[in-house]
């Protein structure tokens, strides 16, 4: 059982490695002293060979915004940074060990994005003043129940990377909302962006919902979503590459294929002004969300508390009413346009400072070794 401490306002320090930029955070307590969004030249970025590679150029660009924000690093009570790279694991906060570090370095799951730079920068930090460097709820969260685990094929099982991050903390917010714990809720929660979850949340797990990068879910800006196994065979008998086709879920598919831009506000904006592939596309991504949302309804049983969306996709009215227009009748829809990113990696790293929750340590296995063998 973990023991509460007398609450205080813990200095944390959060890093949030994207495609182009790191964001960065220090809080006290709750409350945001600054934060900044370092951005990195495309140009830079495409000299390193692997996301690893630019730990000492993203590293040394944050060190210089921390001096220009006057951040003593000795005040800082702990450092948290995105995950990634890491085996499917149950959610938490993680302390940053030898073997969680060495997995995000290489990316042991084989996805490579930036978020896995965020333990490495965090511990390289916490080193220098001996403080605990964290991981809360990494993309490669996986709370799959057993039903969404299994597939029709011996020896395939579902595991599904999202983010966990943004849902988790969305439903946690909107439960309080609710004056109720996330523990007692259930809730479909989506995070719209470059990339699109879609999860069903009970009890305060993620029981279900689809793998952004390994060719499930809805069609994204940069992601293709579900795919019909059968055609995609065809394309690999075409002549295209296991390695093109996996980029394809991973950040080159969704609207970067069919309209060469991953922005979706420009895909919207071109939609309402009658460019017809933007429409069908636009149109077509809309209705997957939809179609995911009402399987994760399902997946819950029905008795959904609500509906929430979160992303910058949410700032687009029109996308939330449409939305609502097809699944209201489900549950209520919330939009919190945006994401609470570094929120969250703060506030998961305060619930371990004050003994509220243990820290996780993770197990470098797969949650779901040892899953049910159907031979029997
Ligand atoms: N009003 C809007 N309408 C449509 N798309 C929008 C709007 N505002 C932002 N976006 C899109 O949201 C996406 C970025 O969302 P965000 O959650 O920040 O993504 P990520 O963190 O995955 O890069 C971009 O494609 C951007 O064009
Ligand atoms: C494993 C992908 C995690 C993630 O956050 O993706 P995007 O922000 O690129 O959608």
């Amino acid at each position: 059982m973990a023991q509460t401490t007398e609450p205080r306002a813990w200095r944390v320090l959060v890093i949030n490695p994207g495609s182009t930029s790191t964001k960065v955070g220090l809080f006290d307590g709750e409350k945001p002293v600054f934060t900044v969004n370092v951005a990195h030249e495309a140009s830079e970025l495409a000299k390193f060979a692997g996301v690893s590679d630019q730990l000492p150029y993203r590293l040394s660009l944050i060190e210089a915004a921390l001096a220009e924000n006057g951040v003593d690093l000795a005040s800082v009570d702990a450092f948290v940074g995105r995950g990634g790279g890491l085996l499917p694991l149950p959610g938490g906060t993680y302390e940053v060990d030898d073997v969680l570090l060495d997995h995000s370095t290489r990316g042991a799951n084989g996805v490579q994005h930036p978020a896995q730079l965020g333990p490495q920068i965090a511990h390289a930090l916490a080193a220098r003043c001996g403080r605990p460097a964290f991981v809360v709820n990494p993309p490669d969260t996986d709370e799959l129940c057993d039903e969404a685990r299994m597939t029709g094929v011996r020896g395939v099982y579902r595991h599904v990377h999202l983010h966990a991050l943004n849902l988790k903390e969305t439903a946690i917010r909107h439960a309080a909302s609710m004056g109720r714990a996330y523990e007692d809720c259930r809730f479909v929660v989506c995070h719209i962006g470059g990339g699109i979850s879609v999860s069903a949340h009970d009890h305060g797990k993620m029981v279900d919902g689809a793998d952004i990068v390994g060719g499930e879910g809805p069609m994204a800006p940069t992601r293709a979503g579900a795919l019909p196994v059968a055609e995609v065979l065809n394309y690999l008998e075409a002549g295209h590459g296991v390695a093109e086709t996996r980029r394809l879920c991973m950040k080159t598919g969704g609207f970067v294929d069919l309209l060469g831009t991953s922005d979706a506000l420009e895909v919207s904006r071109r939609a309402e002004a009658g460019d017809e592939a933007a429409r069908r596309a636009w149109d077509a991504m809309v209705y997957q969300i939809c179609k995911e949302i009402g399987a994760m309804a399902a997946a819950l049983g029905g008795g959904v508390d609500g509906i929430l969306l979160g992303g910058g996709m949410v700032h687009n009215e029109g996308l939330v009413a449409d939305i609502a227009e097809r699944c209201g009748w489900i549950a209520p829809v919330t939009a919190y346009p945006g994401e609470f990113e570094l929120e969250a990696m703060a506030a998961g790293a305060r619930r371990v400072l004050n003994g509220a929750e243990l820290p996780r340590h993770y197990s470098g296995k797969p949650v779901f070794e040892g899953f049910p063998c159907f031979d029997a």
